[in-house]
């Protein structure tokens, strides 16, 4: 409800403007000025008296006997301008802990109310609510179809009907065991490119193998359909380009989701319009791909079927219209791809920083095709390697994928918290995951890369410990977080077993980040991969 108020508040003045403007009597221009002057102070004083900034005025930070703490930011923007440049998981990392608000803190994206909590106990508080499991939506989300996909759809009867067809029949330990043999096919793909291009080159650009295989991996498992670098390119370049350009206006960052009444005269990176020319390519290529299904009536059943097979077979009040149909598999290739291949390359990155952490690695591996006269590693093997694993859940408490969880939840009621806060409905809620990973009150030396302090404790990275939650926690935790562990653990065991990788001297690593939609290496991986095996 206030959200709408804050909105009318902010948007009057965008249509009287212009006639001031073209006004040329002297009283006028008095008015226009007395105008500008009371909104200016009614800003400002609103801001003076809101802690946590312009969207938490009139208390909504202190309906609990413990008031949410956070910063002012400026008036009407609140903390936009700090947090829409740079690294907002950092720059949120530094306010919370400078302020001591780790618990929580509030603050404003123009007039939308924010909370982030940068510790274990709250995180887990807001993540496990069923008062927490809407989403806010981004005006490209709703532009690209996503709220009528799963991570987006609010808490319902659909999202419900959604989320279990794709547990049963996308996420499950058996299905995902029925598409091993396709990961291992692509795989082996993968590895013979590398070769060839390190003879060609003498280094590797492995995030270009990486995307390359992510992708076909997932049209594999829900399309049913693969390509071949080097004869489909005009289908796959098309793939490629509409993912691309999903992910900027996804990733991108819009003044428009909190400033709405710029949305009247300012876009500057044309997201509307672009998203409005992506749906219709998207729309034309994925219902192809469905009419192509349909046509061949394989009726293929049990554990060959692919993810349309499954949702065209829905019946009843299973029964999914088309354009849904498209947006749920339209998320799937987004979701499916990037968050695997760039968790591998931050684990590459890491394993060439580190050759003693490599050769461990290696030392394992080796150990384990031996013992088990195998010709090469599988997903049951490399599930049980310790080392293998502590590496994995090194690299995503040092890289979080989604450092913020990608995306936040919203608040559909007034929530207590157990520390006394009350966050009122209507709430965006974030948690940020980089600050309790990288917080030396909850993991020790946390700058270091250092895999065995995972062999020293078990940690559950699926959601059940909150000091480690890449994949987020509670309802809406990643359905997909079982399919993207096997694949990157089986990913990096086979790089790590064929290949030795070392720097480039020409290219040194670089660890800076970039966050986009999700977190990635900034500069792109270039190493040297020596054949071993
Ligand atoms: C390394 C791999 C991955 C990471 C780190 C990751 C991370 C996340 C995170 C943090 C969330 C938000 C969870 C929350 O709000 O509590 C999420 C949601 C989601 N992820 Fe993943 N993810 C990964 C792989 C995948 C894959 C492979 C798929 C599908 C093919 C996928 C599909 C989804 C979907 C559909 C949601 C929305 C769930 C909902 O709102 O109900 N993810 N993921």
């Amino acid at each position: 409800m206030e959200l709408d108020l804050v909105t009318k508040d902010t948007s009057w003045w965008v249509f009287t403007l212009p006639a001031f403007l073209g006004s040329q009597s002297l009283s006028d221009g008095y008015i226009l000025f007395s105008l500008a002057m009371a909104f200016l102070s009614l800003a400002i004083l609103t801001w003076a008296f809101a802690v946590g900034g312009i969207a938490w005025k009139n208390g909504r930070n202190r309906k609990g006997h413990r008031f949410i703490p956070g910063p002012r930011g400026l008036p009407i923007f609140g903390s936009l301008l700090t947090l829409s440049r740079g690294l907002a998981h950092r720059t949120l990392a530094s306010m919370a802990w400078s302020r001591a608000n780790t618990q929580l803190m509030a603050f404003s994206l123009g007039s939308t109310p924010v909370v982030v909590a940068s510790e274990p106990h709250t995180a887990r508080e807001i993540l496990t609510s069923p008062h927490f499991a809407d989403r806010p939506i981004k005006q490209s989300a709703k532009s690209l179809m996503f709220s009528r996909a799963i991570g987006f759809a609010p808490n319902g009867t659909y999202w419900r009907l959604l989320r279990r067809i794709a547990s049963t029949h996308l996420f499950s330990p058996r299905r995902i065991l029925a598409h091993e043999s396709l990961r291992q096919l692509e795989c082996t793909t993968m590895l013979r490119d590398i070769s060839n291009e390190q003879s060609l080159n003498g280094f590797v650009f492995l995030r270009k193998h990486l995307q390359f295989v992510s992708l076909n991996n997932i049209m594999g498992s829900v399309f049913g359909k693969t390509y071949d670098m080097s004869q489909d390119s005009q289908e796959l370049e098309e793939l490629r380009d509409m993912v691309r350009e999903g992910f900027e206006l996804l990733g991108a960052f819009n003044w428009c989701d909190y400033l709405t009444w710029l949305n009247y005269f300012y876009d500057p990176s044309r997201i509307q319009e672009r998203c409005f020319i992506l749906v219709p390519r998207v729309r034309k290529l994925v219902k192809g791909i469905i009419e192509e299904h349909r046509l061949s009536k394989s009726n293929k059943v049990g554990d060959s079927c692919d993810f349309v097979d499954v949702l065209l077979s829905l019946d009843g009040e299973e029964k999914l219209q088309d354009d849904d149909i498209v947006a749920v598999l339209w998320e799937m290739i987004f979701r499916g791809t990037d968050t695997t291949a760039l968790l591998t390359e931050w684990v590459m990155a890491e394993l060439v920083l580190h050759p003693e952490v490599q050769e461990k690695l290696q030392r394992e591996l080796d150990m384990a095709v031996k013992d088990r006269s195998l010709p090469d590693l599988t997903d049951a093997v490399v599930a049980k390697l310790p080392y293998l694993q502590a590496v994995v859940k090194e690299t995503l408490r040092v890289h979080p994928p989604g450092p913020l969880l990608s995306w936040a939840r919203l608040s559909t009621s007034d929530v207590r918290l157990s520390n006394g806060m009350v966050i009122p409905a209507n709430t965006t809620a974030m948690v940020n995951m980089w600050a309790i990973t990288h917080d030396p009150h909850v993991w020790e030396d946390p700058q270091e890369f250092k895999p065995e302090r995972f062999i020293e404790e078990e940690v559950d990275v699926r959601g059940g410990d909150l000091r480690l939650a890449p994949f987020g926690a509670g309802r809406r935790v990643c359905p997909g977080k079982n399919l993207g562990l096997a694949t990157v653990t089986l990913w990096v065991a086979k790089l790590v077993y064929h290949f030795k990788w070392d720097r480039d001297v020409a290219h040194p690593v670089d660890l800076s980040e970039i966050l986009k939609l999700s977190c990635e290496m900034k500069y792109p991986l270039h190493a040297v991969a020596v054949q071993r095996n």
